[in-house]
C-alpha cells in the first residue's frame, strides 16, 4: 500500500502550489492527453524509490461553504488514512488565529505532524520560522514552493515517518494477474467480485477499519488464475449511503498502484461520467494496463445501449487504445470477454520486443509518411530499441526529436500499436538525440549481429 501524506491548511498558503511540484514527474505521460481530467488533488510523490501518495485536501479550510459533502468526507478520509500530515502555514502572514484552530483539530486525530512554513521568499528563515514555533510542532521546515526551495528538507522530514512500501511480489504465474477493480459508488463493484469468486465462496465480510490493508482474492476462471486486489468489493453490500460515505479515492488509487491491470467498472446507464473519466487518468498517471467495462447492461434499452456506446467513444478518446466490454455483473454476461479482455491487456503490457522488429517497424513507419518540418527543422529518426514492459517502451534515437510534430508522435504510436497488436496498455515512446546504440558495448558481435549493425548503420545513413 502506498503511505499517505495530506497537506492541510488555510485556502492560499501555497498548498497546490506543493503538491505540484511533489508530484510533477509523474504527469509526464498523460502530460498533453486532450480530453482527459487532471485531479488536482492526488498525486504519486517519490523519495528514492519509493513511492508515496500526496493529498492536496484543499477544503480543510474551517469553513464549510461550498464544500460539498464528498469533498468533505474524502478530506476525512485523507486525514485518517494519512501516515502524516503536512501542516502548511503562510510566514508571510505570520500565524493566524485560523492555523491554531486548525492544528487544534488535527492533534485530536494523532497522526504524526510537520509544519511547513512556506512564502520564506525574501524573509529572514529564522525569524519566519520562530513565529510558528509557538504552535508546538516539534519539525518546522521553511518552505518557498512556488520557487521549488525546501522541498528536500521536507522530504528529509517525511521519511522516518512512511512506512516503505511492501516488495511487489514477484511477478509469478502461480499467483495470477494482479487485477483492480475500480469505480464510483454502486457501479457495482462487489457485485462483480463476488460473481467472480463464484457463488461458493465465503465471501469475507466486513473490512472496516482495516485501514491499511488491502485484500487480495486469488480466483480461477477458465483455467487461469488472477489475484484480485480488493479493496472495497469483497465486503457485504453496503446501503448506498453508506458505500458513497465508504468510497475512497486514496483506496482507489492504492488498488490502481497495487495492480497490473486495472478494469474500470462504469454504470452504463450513467455513460462515463467526469469521475470516471478522472480515474480513468489516474490509472493511466500509473502507466497501468486497463479495460473499460459497462456494468448493468442487462437493465438498458436498445436506445440507451446506443447513448452508453456514444458517450464511451466521445469522452474515453483520450483511451482508444483500452477494449470496452459490456456486461452484467448481475446475471453473470460478458464476463468470460471480460477476463480475456484482462489477459490481452496484460500481454500487451508485458509484451517484449526485440531490436530487430523494432526497427523494421520504424523504417516501416518511416517510409509510410515521413515527419513534417517544424518551424524548418527536420527531424530524423534512425533507430529503435527496446526500453522495457509495464508498460511496453520503444526508446527511438535520431536528431532533432524534439521538434517532432505530436501527430506525428501519435502516429508512430498508432503505426506500433497496430504493427505489434498492443491493446488495453499504455504505450511509451521515448525519444533521445545524438546516441549510437552500439557505444559503450564491449562484448564482440557475432557475425550476424555484424552485419545487422552494417545494415542499421546503412539505413540511417541513407535518412
Ligand atoms: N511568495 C510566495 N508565494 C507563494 C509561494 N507558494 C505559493 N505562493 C502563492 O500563494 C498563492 C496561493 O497558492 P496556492 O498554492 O493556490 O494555495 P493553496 O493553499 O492551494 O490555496 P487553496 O487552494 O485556496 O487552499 C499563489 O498566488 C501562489 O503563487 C511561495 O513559496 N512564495
Ligand atoms: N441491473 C443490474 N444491477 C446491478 C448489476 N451489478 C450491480 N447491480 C446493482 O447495483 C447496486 C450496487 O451494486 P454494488 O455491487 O453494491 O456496487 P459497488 O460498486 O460495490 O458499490 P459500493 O459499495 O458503493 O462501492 C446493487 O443494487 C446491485 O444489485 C448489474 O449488472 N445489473
Amino acid at each position: 500500500m502506498l503511505p499517505v501524506v495530506a497537506l492541510v491548511g488555510r485556502p492560499n498558503v501555497g498548498k497546490s502550489t506543493l503538491f505540484n511540484v511533489l508530484t510533477r514527474t509523474r504527469d509526464a505521460l498523460v502530460a498533453d492527453q486532450p480530453g482527459l481530467t487532471r485531479d488536482r488533488h492526488y498525486g504519486i510523490c517519490r523519495l528514492g524509490d519509493s513511492p508515496f501518495l500526496v493529498v492536496d485536501t484543499g477544503g480543510l479550510s474551517g469553513d464549510d461553504e461550498g464544500i460539498d459533502g464528498l469533498t468533505a468526507k474524502q478530506v476525512e478520509l485523507a486525514i485518517a488514512e494519512a501516515s502524516i500530515v503536512v501542516f502548511m502555514t503562510d510566514a508571510r502572514a505570520g500565524l493566524m488565529a485560523l492555523d491554531r484552530d486548525i492544528l487544534i483539530d488535527l492533534r485530536k486525530r494523532g497522526k504524526p505532524l510537520i509544519v511547513a512554513v512556506n512564502k520564506t521568499d525574501g524573509l529572514d528563515e529564522t525569524t519566519s520560522l520562530a513565529d510558528f514555533a509557538a504552535l508546538g510542532v516539534a519539525t518546522l521546515v521553511p518552505l518557498a514552493a512556488s520557487h521549488g526551495r525546501g522541498t528536500d528538507g521536507l522530504l528529509e522530514a517525511l521519511e522516518p515517518h512512511l512506512p516503505a512500501d511492501a516488495p511487489e511480489e514477484a511477478p509469478s504465474a502461480d499467483l495470477g494477474i494482479r487485477v483492480a477493480i475500480v469505480g464510483r459508488p454502486n457501479v457495482g463493484k462487489s457485485t462483480l467480485v463476488n460473481r467472480l469468486l463464484g457463488e461458493d465462496r465465503v465471501v469475507v465480510s466486513d473490512i472496516a477499519g482495516t485501514t491499511r490493508d488491502s485484500i487480495r482474492v486469488p480466483i480461477e476462471r477458465d483455467g487461469k488464475k488472477y489475484m484480485l486486489i480488493d479493496t472495497a468489493g469483497v465486503r457485504r453490500r453496503a446501503r448506498v449511503e453508506e458505500a458513497i460515505e465508504k468510497f475512497s479515492v486514496i483506496k482507489t488509487l492504492q488498488s490502481i498502484a497495487a495492480a497490473q491491470v486495472v478494469v474500470v467498472l462504469l454504470d452504463a446507464a450513467e455513460g462515463v461520467s467526469e469521475q470516471d473519466a478522472t480515474m480513468i487518468g489516474h490509472v493511466l498517471n500509473e502507466s497501468r494496463a486497463v479495460v473499460i467495462a459497462a456494468n448493468k447492461w442487462d437493465n438498458l434499452t436498445k436506445y440507451q445501449r446506443e447513448q452508453c456506446e456514444t458517450s464511451l467513444e466521445r469522452r474515453l478518446d483520450f483511451v482508444a487504445w483500452a477494449e470496452r466490454v459490456f456486461i452484467s455483473a448481475l446475471h453473470g454476461s460478458g464476463l468470460r470477454e471480460l477476463m480475456r479482455a484482462v489477459d490481452r491487456a496484460h500481454a500487451s503490457a508485458t509484451k517484449q520486443f526485440n531490436s530487430s522488429e523494432l526497427n523494421r517497424a520504424l523504417e516501416a513507419a518511416y517510409e509510410g509518411y515521413q515527419p513534417p518540418l517544424v518551424r524548418g527543422h527536420s527531424p530524423k529518426l534512425r533507430y529503435a530499441h527496446p526500453g522495457g514492459t509495464n508498460p511496453p517502451t520503444i526508446v527511438i534515437h535520431g536528431s532533432r526529436t524534439k521538434h517532432l510534430a505530436e501527430s506525428y508522435r501519435r502516429y508512430l504510436e498508432n503505426f506500433f500499436r497496430k504493427r505489434f497488436k498492443l491493446i488495453g496498455t499504455p504505450l511509451r515512446l521515448e525519444f533521445r538525440d545524438g546516441e549510437n546504440p552500439f557505444a559503450g558495448r564491449k562484448n564482440v558481435l557475432t557475425e550476424g549481429q555484424q552485419r545487422k549493425r552494417q545494415r542499421l548503420i546503412r539505413n540511417a545513413k541513407k535518412r
